[in-house]
């Protein structure tokens, strides 16, 4: 049994797709025990409805997926994982980073993997669930004993249908990510806009080479292999063309009233930037500004 934690997008996205009976989701304490419904449109073919029960008290998991914006991640494990054994693997799917550090920090003896995945999956309604974009998930261990766990988890979620590669370099895919969801994500929330018309704003335009060349000196703070500002700028300007339709995550949280993960986007470099004593002032001025959409 695999058991998610979050049943938010990413959450049913892998409920849907995992084989029936074999997935359920984890409940919040003293939530409700009724089965959760909802329609899966996919990506192509047509529409199906899903049911997927919530995992009882008496139920291990063979793996657990956290599926949780980053804000919440910390919280929601720490309800449960004193129920939990110490070998379960847990796949953490958070955009950013800084939650993932949180969490090996703080179980260091668990078998903990990141996922890097470009898989796109939103809700329109509470009882629908859109897989809106097929993408390649990456799967690297966080922690020491995470590494034992990867290809047996890769090979259970391989099940899904879904793409799943195991990484050995699961940092540096996490912070490929970041790197364009830094570089999108605050402009299209700030300007409300889609990813594509990014490109022609004014206030895109003035920033996005500042802002590439403080991307370029904190990979190499973090020790990632060094990238130049004119090549993460080409980067960030691609995905905003290849995903010109998107509503990126960071604006639909700030269309919808609900918390942004800016923290763990431009506010982790910020931090990392501290850290080290550099500054990172169009780090800080997107954070601020998006901190103030909400
Ligand atoms: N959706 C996507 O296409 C992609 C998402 N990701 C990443 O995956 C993560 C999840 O994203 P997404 O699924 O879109 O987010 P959602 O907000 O749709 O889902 C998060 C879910 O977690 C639930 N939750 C929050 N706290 C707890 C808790 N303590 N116990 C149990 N459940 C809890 C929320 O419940 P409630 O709503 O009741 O608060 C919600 O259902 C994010 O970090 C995102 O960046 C990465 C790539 C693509
Ligand atoms: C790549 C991008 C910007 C696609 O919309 C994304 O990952 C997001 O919206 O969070």
């Amino acid at each position: 049994m695999i058991a998610i934690l979050g049943a938010g997008s990413m959450g049913r996205l892998w409920a849907a797709t995992l084989p029936a009976g074999q997935v359920a989701f984890v409940p919040r304490p003293a939530q409700s025990p009724a089965p959760e419904h909802y329609d899966f449109s996919p990506v192509s073919g047509p529409s199906r409805n899903i049911t997927i029960p919530w995992l009882s008290a008496r139920q291990t998991p063979t793996t657990l997926l956290v599926t949780t914006k980053a804000g919440d991640t910390l919280a929601a494990l720490s309800c449960v994982l004193p129920a939990l054994p110490e070998s379960v693997p847990m796949v953490l799917f958070q955009n950013g980073l800084g939650s993932q550090q949180q969490v090996a920090d703080t179980w260091p003896n668990r078998p903990i993997l990141a996922a890097a995945t470009t898989e796109g999956a939103n809700r329109p309604r509470p009882d629908q669930l859109i897989h809106a974009g097929a993408g390649t998930t990456r799967l690297g261990a966080l922690t020491d004993t995470g590494k034992a766990h990867r290809d047996t988890v890769v090979e259970a979620l391989k099940s899904s249908g879904l793409t799943v590669i195991p990484a050995d370099d699961i940092m540096h895919r996490l912070w490929q990510k970041l790197i364009v969801n830094a570089g999108i994500n605050p402009f299209t929330a700030i300007l409300d806009c889609l990813n594509g018309e990014l490109l022609q704003q004014p206030f895109f335009q003035q920033w996005i080479e500042p802002l590439c060349n403080e991307l370029s000196q904190l990979l190499e703070v973090a020790g990632q292999p060094a990238q130049s500002p004119r090549q993460l700028r080409e980067r960030i300007e691609a995905v905003a063309r290849a995903t010109a339709g998107n509503t990126s995550s960071m604006r639909a949280d700030v269309l919808a009233g609900r918390a942004t993960e800016i923290a763990y986007i431009n506010g982790y470099l910020v931090r990392l930037a501290e850290r080290v004593d550099m500054d990172a002032p169009v780090n800080r001025m997107l954070t601020h500004r998006v901190k103030d959409l909400i």
